[in-house]
């Protein structure tokens, strides 16, 4: 067994969007904020927040009828929690996760010590858990939505020095929390996991999760073990999940999971040998895994809504938003590409 990593440039719209004007000025800004507590105050009264309860996020419904993530002017924010009865501290909870242009910065606040319903109603949006949101949204924001429920519960889980036993109290931009007796600092942490799309040279290896939605099937995914490099972490998930053994390995991009504790999703294509396809599935991790071809994938690509119980089994796909998305996308250009150039080669009918 052999594995090989090779770094290309992830395509455009995987990139952050550093080429844009401000890009330089609005991170070195955000790094102030962090740094700078009165000045975290001062960027948080002028800026957007978006609202959560109980980790889920507030969205309103467009004059398109799509769904996007509200973003409030926090003085707005700030009436409406005090005609709900809140303290003028609740907004200062908020947590920092971006930077709009002129230097707007825009923050998460979860005000799950209110009553759902009234903060509904007075910001005209629903609640809706995090899963769901990220499979209906097609907005720019559905990563700042992630990154905001991630920090979120990061500080909500960790209020304690694990250390001292002591209470830990977090900076005015949220990017880390100092034990309040030794002052050792803790930062948001994350998890490594490596995400691969396998494939034989026609066909791609999914697999399926007892707790996916009806119909799904995803690419084999696992957290890295300490030690690990990414190449040992995907050929090790690979032999456990389905007994095969990886020839080569290419990356492709990585993302930010905020399920169930953050992750950073590390994407890659691989390769098995042709000859070596037989799948042994281990059904403690996997209720299935199968071998699809690539009009399977296409037809799954094009489906719009999901599969409903009683409905003949549809191939359901996971959402745009996920990096398995793109690794399959990817995975079906290149296969589509290599059946035109098969069948423009002299002497193909
Ligand atoms: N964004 C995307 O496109 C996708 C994301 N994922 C995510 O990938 C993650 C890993 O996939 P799985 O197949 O569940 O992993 P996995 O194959 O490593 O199995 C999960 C088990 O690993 C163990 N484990 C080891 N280290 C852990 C850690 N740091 N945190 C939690 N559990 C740990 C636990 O026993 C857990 O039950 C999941 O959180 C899932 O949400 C999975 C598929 C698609
Ligand atoms: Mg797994």
């Amino acid at each position: 067994m052999w594995s090989r990593l090779r770094t290309i440039l992830p395509s455009p719209n995987c990139l952050p969007p550093r080429w844009c004007s401000g890009f330089v000025s609005r991170m070195r800004y955000m790094n102030r904020l962090k740094e700078d507590d009165t000045a975290c105050l001062s960027a948080l009264h002028n800026g957007q927040i978006f609202l959560f309860h109980h980790l889920s996020p507030l969205l309103q419904c467009t004059q398109r009828g799509t769904l996007r993530p509200a973003a409030l002017a926090t003085s707005d924010v700030q009436s409406v929690l005090e005609r709900l009865g809140s303290d003028g501290s609740l907004v200062k909870k908020s947590v920092l996760v971006s930077c709009l242009e002129q230097n707007q910065a825009q923050f998460c606040l979860d005000v799950g010590e209110l009553d759902q319903v009234s903060v509904e109603e007075a910001c005209e949006g629903k609640f809706l858990d995090l899963r769901k949101s990220l499979f209906l949204l097609t907005t720019a924001e559905a990563p700042i939505l992630a990154k905001g429920q991630a920090l979120l519960r990061w500080h909500q889980t960790s209020r304690f020095c694990s250390a001292t036993g002591q209470l830990t109290h977090r900076n005015q931009a949220g990017s880390q929390r100092a034990c309040s007796s030794n002052g050792i600092i803790y930062y948001p942490k994350m998890s490594p996991v490596v995400i691969v799309l396998v494939s034989d040279g026609r066909r791609c290896l999914l697999g399926r999760q007892p707790a996916f939605p009806l119909g799904m099937y995803s690419a084999l995914a696992g957290f890295c073990d300490m030690g690990e490099s990414l190449e040992e972490a995907l050929c090790r998930e690979v032999a456990e999940e389905v007994g095969l053994e990886l020839q080569s390995i290419t990356y492709s991009s990585s993302q930010h999971w905020p399920f169930p504790h953050s992750s950073l999703m590390l994407g890659c294509h691989a390769t098995v040998s042709p000859a070596h396809t037989q799948l042994q599935v281990d059904h403690a991790e996997l209720e299935n895994a199968r071998w699809f071809s690539l009009e399977e994938i296409t037809s799954a690509l094009k489906l719009q809504t999901p599969p409903q119980r009683g409905d003949s089994p549809a191939l359901w796909l996971p959402p745009k938003q996920a990096v398995a998305h793109r690794l399959i996308t990817e995975w079906t250009k290149q296969q589509l590409l290599k059946d035109t150039d098969q069948n423009q080669r002299p002497g193909s009918c």
